[in-house]
């Protein structure tokens, strides 16, 4: 239904007397002023067709003129003399597209229900079976709640675990295994994207962690071009992703950045959840043209869809209606209207058979009378579909010889780049989050300068009287936790949103965990370094702490250590929670619970022997050992209260060391609590690191059946 432009065809035996034939003409190529070439024949515009469209930045929009080679490839091509042969080379390698036809026959998918002991078991999809070719884009539609996102998950290998999916599923003929991956790409309905960056830099950042190492940076860039040009990206190329606080693309552009993410490896076999959700109808048909381009360039495509409007409809190749978790019909969309009408159900002429199916099989519940014909319907047409299928009348597209083409699919599933190629690339896209988020940098910064300033102005020249001793030893302890909460809840708010995206891309195997994890804490250092700088420059001296140069560098790096061991905590709080609320619910919750054990509201001697361990796991403990110990150790001349003459001073503390062992610090030194911070800083990001691992999503496993019917 697309009729824009029909592709030539080059026969493959021929593309080696193209290239010689292009290479011997090369030189009477017009030359253009910044090094291009432009292309003239009708045979190198085939050529360059034939090569691909990943050759070079072509304005896929302007076919207009009548000249073949404008009309192939547009009135302006730019591909420069240098890559020219290279980007032939990685045409003709991306071209190769693994044709990947996919098939399921009785899929059924059954979750438990209700309380324990009424537990029943709720059939989702009930005994779905189909086959989708490549060069197909095949429509699930179906009423709200039918089952769609839960057979494209099951099919796509990516159904969260909890319940039972039976059945079998074969890729190319095969049962499906995990290499299934390298071929396939699943878009999930929310789009999960980074959104302080452009959409040319994710596209990069995509091509750099997906495509293979040995390809030449013009070769990706050519690549993330034609993926652009493929979607109709090129007027928001510089635009940022952007996020509900801060303005970006469209919906429709983020959905199609989406979609260019998981296009970036060149994936043969495409399952996307809605990808016209939210979107106007102009916006929801450009999505569904791209999808339909990618569908026709030979790739297999599978999406979920609402309600579609009728030019949208005509689109569909193969339409899949369920209702109920029941197959309403599988087969050519163009034949659905006439299946409908052998069974009494003809769609007015004029009328979107869209609208008209969703209303055929859809549940009525408004009166019992309505919800009792419904079923009656959706029982009948589910009756019909099976017999049909059985006796071979379903309506099927005719796929004779395409399975006999197919080849196997590559059988490793691996990370295409090098962890250090990771790292690198990881580390910029982090450093980009953080520096970029200029709104979040500077609440942090006012917030730290404001907490700085007002401690100065409350606490100023504290000096050396015994009030000061309560006063400092406060202070001391309240900048520890002010530190505390500040970090781990500025991390509890933004890391789970970001562990989605991560996961979504660990899942499509972009990279290790441990990359991500490095580079993540060395992109926010800076920020802690700034953060620490500024708020001890301001208050260190205003307050009146221990005036030695030392002991003020000492205490930025004590500052600056507890930062650090508070960003690991919220990260490994973070990690293990199952969703973003948890998280801003225990990571607060873990801080009290330090805070109280950091040594200065209950006397170590108080605790219970068998609590007593939290203590040494609070990094507020270490914290507190090592601050007080910087300021008072060795420190002397505090001034006792004046008393009536001929009573003793008592309880005065006239040096630093007095003042520790009130504090029950007396046996501690600096050294031991910076040593126990870095061991905190350590333990909590291996916590994290291994609860990031470990929550990576898990998938439903298909439990074959023995013998397929
Ligand atoms: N793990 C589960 N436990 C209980 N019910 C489930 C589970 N997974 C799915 N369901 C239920 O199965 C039905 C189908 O869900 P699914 O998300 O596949 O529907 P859908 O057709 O994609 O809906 P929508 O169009 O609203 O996105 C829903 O009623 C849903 O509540």
């Amino acid at each position: 239904m697309k009729p824009e432009l029909e592709t030539p065809k080059v026969a493959d035996d021929a593309f080696d007397k193209h290239i010689k034939d292009v290479e011997a003409g090369l030189d009477s190529h017009k030359h253009l002023a910044n090094g291009a070439i432009s292309i003239e024949t009708d045979l190198e515009a085939a050529l360059l067709q034939h090569a691909g469209r990943f050759m070079c930045q072509v304005n896929t929009r302007s076919f207009k003129t009548e000249s073949t080679a404008e009309r192939l490839v547009g009135p302006s091509v730019f591909c420069t003399t240098d890559s020219l042969w290279e980007a032939i080379d990685l045409a003709w390698q991306m071209n190769k597209l693994v044709k990947v036809a996919i098939e399921w026959h009785d899929v059924t998918y059954t979750v438990p229900v209700g309380r324990r002991k009424q537990r029943k078991q709720r059939v989702i999809i009930d005994a779905s079976s189909g086959r989708v070719t490549p060069g197909h884009l095949l429509a699930v539609m179906g009423p709200t709640g039918c089952g769609k996102t839960s057979l494209i998950s099951a099919l796509a290998g990516r159904l969260p675990t909890g319940g039972r999916l039976d059945g079998n599923i074969l890729v190319n003929g095969q049962p499906r295994t995990k290499s299934f991956r390298n071929v396939s790409s699943f878009v999930m309905q929310d789009d999960e994207l980074f959104h302080n960056l452009t959409v040319w830099e994710t596209f990069m950042v995509a091509a750099q962690l997906r495509l293979p190492q040995s390809m030449s940076k013009e070769g990706r860039v050519l690549v993330v071009r034609n993926v652009i040009a493929e979607l109709g990206l090129s007027k928001c190329v510089n635009t940022y992703i952007g996020n509900a606080a801060m303005r970006g693309v469209s919906g429709g552009e983020r959905k199609r950045a989406n979609i260019g993410v998981e296009m970036m490896s060149n994936p043969s076999l495409i399952f996307m959840d809605e990808p016209s959700s939210g979107l106007d109808a102009f916006q929801a048909q450009n999505v569904m043209e791209a999808l339909w381009n990618l569908a026709h360039a030979g790739r297999t495509v599978i999406a979920t869809i609402h309600q579609p409007r009728s030019s949208i409809y005509r689109m569909f190749d193969l339409l899949f209606l369920l209702s109920e978790g029941k197959t309403m019909y599988f087969g050519p969309a163009a034949e659905a209207t006439s299946y409908f009408a052998r069974w009494g159900f003809a769609c007015p002429p004029q009328y979107n058979p869209a609208d008209f199916f969703l209303d055929l099989i859809s549940m009525d519940y408004r009166t019992s009378e309505a919800e009792t014909e419904s079923r009656a319907r959706i029982e009948l047409l589910a009756r019909a579909y099976r017999k049909a299928s059985t006796e071979g009348k379903a309506s099927i597209l005719d796929t004779a010889g395409v399975l006999d083409t197919l080849t196997g699919i590559p059988n490793t599933f691996s990370f295409q780049t090098s962890w250090l190629r990771q790292a690198r690339v990881l580390l910029w896209r982090a450093w980009m989050q953080a520096s970029r988020d200029k709104i979040l940098l500077v609440m942090s910064i006012v917030q730290v300068v404001a907490i700085a300033c007002i401690l100065s102005a409350l606490y100023s020249s504290m000096g050396y009287t015994q009030k000061a001793v309560a006063d400092r030893t406060g202070l001391l302890f309240f900048i520890c936790i002010s530190t505390a909460f500040g970090n781990v809840l500025a991390v509890a708010h933004t890391f789970p949103s970001e562990k989605s995206v991560v996961n979504r891309e660990r899942a499509a195997k972009s990279y290790r965990v441990s990359p991500y994890y490095l580079t993540k804490l060395l992109a926010e250092s800076p920020t802690r370094l700034l953060q620490t700088i500024l708020f001890v420059c301001i208050m260190y001296w205003a307050v009146g702490f221990n005036p030695s140069a030392e002991r003020f560098f000492i205490f930025i790096c004590i500052h600056l250590l507890q930062a650090f061991a508070a960003q690991a905590l919220g990260i490994a709080v973070s990690a293990a929670a199952n969703s973003e609320k948890t998280a801003q619910v225990a990571a607060p919750g873990i801080t009290v619970i330090f805070i109280l054990f950091g040594g200065f509201y209950i006397n170590s001697a108080s605790i219970p022997v068998w609590l007593a361990w939290i203590r040494y796991i609070s990094f507020m403990y270490y914290a507190y050992v090592a601050l007080a110990t910087n300021e008072f150790r060795g420190a002397c001349c505090w001034i006792c209260d004046p008393v009536p003459v001929g009573q003793s001073q008592g309880d005065c503390l006239r040096t630093g060391d007095q003042i520790l062992d009130r504090l029950s610090l007396g046996g501690y030194e600096t050294w031991q609590g910076v040593v126990g911070l870095v061991g905190m800083i350590i333990l909590y990001n291996c916590i994290g690191y291994v609860n990031l691992r470990l929550t990576k999503p898990r998938y439903q496993p298909l439990q074959a059946l023995k013998k397929r019917q």
